[in-house]
């Protein structure tokens, strides 16, 4: 998958032919600087420029945003910050300027985009996005919020190798008995809850779902509509083009679960997922 020690690999697009690779290798060009090309007299396509991001991949964590940032930055017409900046849940007192100086240059006609995951389930975000720009184009990629939170609980885990296990962590400490909805790996999940937030401030038109699932079986599909949701040309995949690895934080064997707890969390996301469906106007198929 994506360490390179794990199950997709990123050459699943085979995205770039060397054609593309040119194309970035240009601007990479204009972007340093050389004498003659920022300054070109006739055009200012060649004057590269920090501006404010115009599309923004705000969640889920651990729905494969990553993997997402990575394909579109193969885009000749986008430039992407490759970190998290986390603008708008934890650094918004630096005010605009602050952000937009994190941002990569870009030429006119460029989009310019960054990713947070945290941006989706973070109670302030929306509004703060909102009041930057009422047209930026929203992204998340959603995945089965079941093996979303295993994925999460297995990164929390390789982190603090100690905490106890998920059966244990995802029942209520006081409600016994009851799935604690507030523990983060299971909140986040709650799909509707969220783009319910986000709908109040921007319409169903702005926010493009990306299926997470359809990433891995049908990444140059699902790649598409996003591009067209960008009004981007569509790059076709053709060539082939070296694998590119994601790191070792992505593809972890998940951590193994109890199958009665699965299912009790199948049941549990069940009537989230159905209303979710109904927000999104699509099915994704989670069990
Ligand atoms: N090509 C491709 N398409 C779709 N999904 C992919 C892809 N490559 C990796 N992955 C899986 O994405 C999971 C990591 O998601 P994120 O990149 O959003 O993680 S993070 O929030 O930035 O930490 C992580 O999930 P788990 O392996 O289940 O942990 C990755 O395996």
């Amino acid at each position: 998958k994506v360490g390179c020690h794990a199950k997709t690999s990123f050459d699943l697009l085979r995205l770039t032919g060397w054609l593309v690779w040119m194309l970035n290798n240009l601007q990479t060009l204009a972007f340093s600087g050389l004498p003659g090309l920022e300054s070109n007299s006739s055009g200012k396509e060649w004057t590269a420029a920090r501006r404010l991001p115009q599309a923004l991949i705000i969640g889920v964590k651990k729905g494969g945003t990553r993997a997402l940032l990575e394909f579109l930055r193969l885009h000749p017409d986008i430039r992407a910050l490759g970190s998290e900046p986390h603008f708008f849940d934890r650094h918004y007192a630096r005010g605009l300027d602050w952000y937009r100086s994190m941002m990569p240059k870009a030429l006119d006609g460029q989009i310019v985009m960054e990713k947070t995951p945290r941006y989706f389930v973070t109670q302030e975000t929306p509004a703060r996005v909102h009041a930057m720009s009422q047209d930026v184009k929203l992204i998340v990629v959603v995945r089965d919020p079941v093996s979303r939170a295993i994925s999460d609980y297995t990164q929390i885990i390789s982190k603090t190798p100690d905490i106890p296990p998920f059966e244990s962590l995802y029942i209520s400490f006081f409600s016994l008995g009851q799935i604690d909805s507030l523990w983060s790996p299971l909140w986040i999940g709650l799909y509707a809850q969220h783009l319910e937030r986000w709908l109040s401030w921007f319409p169903r038109s702005q926010i493009h779902l990306v299926s997470g699932e359809r990433l891995i079986s049908d990444p140059a599909g699902e790649l598409g509509k996003v591009q067209d949701f960008l009004g981007l040309q569509r790059i076709k995949p053709e060539g082939s083009s070296k694998p590119h690895c994601l790191g070792k934080t992505k593809g972890r064997t998940h951590a193994s679960i109890n199958p009665e707890v699965m299912q009790r969390l199948r049941d549990f996301y069940k009537p989230h997922n159905q209303r979710f469906y109904q927000l999104a106007g699509q099915d994704f198929g989670w069990q």
